[in-house]
Protein backbone atom coordinates (compact mmCIF):
# COMPACT_ATOMS: atom_id res chain seq x y z
CA UNK A 1 0.00 0.00 0.00
CA UNK A 2 1.12 3.11 -0.62
CA UNK A 3 2.48 5.41 2.09
CA UNK A 4 1.76 8.46 0.16
CA UNK A 5 -0.09 11.93 2.19
CA UNK A 6 -0.93 12.41 -1.98
CA UNK A 7 -4.70 13.54 -2.98
CA UNK A 8 -5.54 13.88 -6.05
CA UNK A 9 -8.47 15.77 -7.11
CA UNK A 10 -10.65 16.15 -10.75
CA UNK A 11 -14.03 17.21 -11.96
CA UNK A 12 -15.57 18.23 -15.08
CA UNK A 13 -17.49 21.35 -15.64
CA UNK A 14 -19.86 21.11 -13.06
CA UNK A 15 -17.84 21.41 -10.17
CA UNK A 16 -14.59 23.52 -10.88
CA UNK A 17 -15.63 25.67 -8.13
CA UNK A 18 -16.19 23.01 -5.28
CA UNK A 19 -13.14 20.82 -6.40
CA UNK A 20 -10.79 24.57 -5.99
CA UNK A 21 -12.54 24.99 -2.34
CA UNK A 22 -11.81 21.11 -1.17
CA UNK A 23 -8.53 21.49 -2.45
CA UNK A 24 -7.61 24.48 -0.42
CA UNK A 25 -9.14 22.96 2.20
CA UNK A 26 -7.03 19.60 2.66
CA UNK A 27 -4.10 21.64 1.64
CA UNK A 28 -4.89 23.47 4.68
CA UNK A 29 -4.93 20.20 6.43
CA UNK A 30 -1.90 19.00 5.31
CA UNK A 31 -2.20 16.93 2.62
CA UNK A 32 -0.22 16.99 -0.36
CA UNK A 33 -2.95 18.18 -2.96
CA UNK A 34 -2.46 16.94 -6.80
CA UNK A 35 -5.48 18.86 -9.09
CA UNK A 36 -5.55 17.67 -12.25
CA UNK A 37 -8.25 19.98 -13.71
CA UNK A 38 -9.78 20.97 -15.42
CA UNK A 39 -9.27 24.69 -15.23
CA UNK A 40 -11.39 26.23 -18.13
CA UNK A 41 -15.08 26.26 -17.63
CA UNK A 42 -16.04 24.87 -20.91
CA UNK A 43 -18.07 21.68 -20.96
CA UNK A 44 -16.07 18.73 -20.82
CA UNK A 45 -16.51 15.21 -20.18
CA UNK A 46 -16.83 13.73 -17.03
CA UNK A 47 -15.70 9.87 -17.84
CA UNK A 48 -11.79 11.31 -18.96
CA UNK A 49 -11.29 12.88 -15.49
CA UNK A 50 -12.69 10.17 -13.75
CA UNK A 51 -10.16 7.77 -15.35
CA UNK A 52 -7.30 10.06 -14.86
CA UNK A 53 -8.07 10.74 -11.00
CA UNK A 54 -8.65 6.47 -10.77
CA UNK A 55 -5.13 5.78 -12.69
CA UNK A 56 -3.21 8.16 -10.48
CA UNK A 57 -4.52 6.24 -7.20
CA UNK A 58 -4.64 2.68 -8.73
CA UNK A 59 -1.05 3.24 -9.84
CA UNK A 60 0.19 4.32 -5.61
CA UNK A 61 0.97 7.80 -6.81
CA UNK A 62 -2.00 9.12 -4.61
CA UNK A 63 -3.07 7.45 -1.67
CA UNK A 64 -6.70 8.87 -2.27
CA UNK A 65 -9.06 10.17 -5.33
CA UNK A 66 -11.33 13.43 -4.73
CA UNK A 67 -13.94 13.24 -7.82
CA UNK A 68 -16.40 15.74 -8.38
CA UNK A 69 -19.68 16.61 -11.17
CA UNK A 70 -23.11 17.52 -11.38
CA UNK A 71 -24.37 14.46 -9.64
CA UNK A 72 -21.18 12.71 -8.80
CA UNK A 73 -21.98 10.12 -10.12
CA UNK A 74 -20.90 9.87 -13.69
CA UNK A 75 -17.43 10.28 -12.79
CA UNK A 76 -17.69 7.67 -10.04
CA UNK A 77 -19.11 5.22 -12.54
CA UNK A 78 -15.70 6.13 -14.46
CA UNK A 79 -13.21 5.56 -11.41
CA UNK A 80 -14.94 2.46 -10.53
CA UNK A 81 -14.20 1.14 -14.11
CA UNK A 82 -10.55 1.21 -13.06
CA UNK A 83 -9.15 -1.98 -11.89
CA UNK A 84 -8.45 -0.97 -8.03
CA UNK A 85 -10.81 1.23 -7.43
CA UNK A 86 -13.37 1.84 -4.87
CA UNK A 87 -15.17 4.85 -5.05
CA UNK A 88 -18.49 5.91 -3.79
CA UNK A 89 -21.15 9.07 -3.99
CA UNK A 90 -21.30 10.30 -1.13
CA UNK A 91 -24.21 13.45 -0.11
CA UNK A 92 -23.61 13.31 4.12
CA UNK A 93 -20.78 12.19 6.35
CA UNK A 94 -21.93 9.07 7.95
CA UNK A 95 -21.34 7.56 4.24
CA UNK A 96 -18.65 9.08 3.45
CA UNK A 97 -16.72 7.65 6.89
CA UNK A 98 -17.98 4.14 6.15
CA UNK A 99 -17.10 3.68 3.18
CA UNK A 100 -13.55 3.89 4.12
CA UNK A 101 -14.36 1.67 7.58
CA UNK A 102 -15.85 -0.96 5.58
CA UNK A 103 -15.38 -0.88 1.84
CA UNK A 104 -11.82 0.65 1.73
CA UNK A 105 -12.95 2.78 -0.69
CA UNK A 106 -9.93 4.75 -2.05
CA UNK A 107 -11.73 7.11 -4.30
CA UNK A 108 -15.05 9.88 -2.81
CA UNK A 109 -17.37 11.16 -5.35
CA UNK A 110 -19.68 14.48 -4.51
CA UNK A 111 -22.14 16.13 -6.93
CA UNK A 112 -21.61 19.86 -6.49
CA UNK A 113 -25.26 20.23 -8.11
CA UNK A 114 -26.45 18.27 -5.08
CA UNK A 115 -24.47 19.10 -1.99
CA UNK A 116 -23.02 22.80 -0.95
CA UNK A 117 -19.63 23.77 -0.06
CA UNK A 118 -19.79 23.81 3.50
CA UNK A 119 -21.32 20.51 3.65
CA UNK A 120 -18.69 19.14 1.13
CA UNK A 121 -16.13 19.71 3.56
CA UNK A 122 -17.72 17.98 6.42
CA UNK A 123 -18.15 14.70 3.86
CA UNK A 124 -14.34 15.10 2.99
CA UNK A 125 -12.81 14.98 6.14
CA UNK A 126 -15.16 12.33 7.44
CA UNK A 127 -14.20 10.39 4.97
CA UNK A 128 -10.58 11.20 5.29
CA UNK A 129 -10.39 10.96 9.44
CA UNK A 130 -11.87 7.10 8.73
CA UNK A 131 -9.70 3.99 8.75
CA UNK A 132 -10.45 0.88 7.23
CA UNK A 133 -11.24 -2.07 9.93
CA UNK A 134 -10.74 -4.40 8.42
CA UNK A 135 -11.54 -8.33 9.85
CA UNK A 136 -15.04 -8.81 8.23
CA UNK A 137 -15.34 -6.36 5.81
CA UNK A 138 -11.72 -7.19 4.67
CA UNK A 139 -12.93 -10.82 3.58
CA UNK A 140 -15.77 -8.62 1.55
CA UNK A 141 -13.20 -5.98 -0.07
CA UNK A 142 -11.20 -9.44 -1.59
CA UNK A 143 -14.57 -10.36 -2.55
CA UNK A 144 -15.04 -6.76 -4.58
CA UNK A 145 -11.35 -7.33 -5.91
CA UNK A 146 -11.92 -10.95 -7.52
CA UNK A 147 -14.72 -9.45 -9.13
CA UNK A 148 -11.63 -7.12 -10.90
CA UNK A 149 -9.85 -10.16 -12.57
O1 LIG B 1 -23.36 15.01 -13.14
C1 LIG B 1 -22.76 14.72 -14.13
C2 LIG B 1 -22.49 13.31 -14.52
O2 LIG B 1 -23.01 12.41 -13.58
C3 LIG B 1 -22.32 15.80 -15.07
O3 LIG B 1 -21.71 16.81 -14.35
C4 LIG B 1 -23.53 16.34 -15.80
O4 LIG B 1 -24.16 15.31 -16.54
C5 LIG B 1 -23.11 17.48 -16.76
O5 LIG B 1 -24.27 18.01 -17.32
P1 LIG B 1 -24.25 19.28 -18.29
O6 LIG B 1 -23.47 18.84 -19.52
O7 LIG B 1 -25.70 19.54 -18.58
O8 LIG B 1 -23.53 20.38 -17.56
Amino acid sequence: MTRTRRIVLSSDHAAIDLRQTVADHIAARGWEVLDIGPIKPESTPYPEHGAAAARRVASGDCRFGLLFCGTGQGIMMAANKIDGIRCGVCADPFSARMIRMHNDANMLSIGARVVGAGLALDIVDAFLDAEFEGGRHATRVDMIRALEV
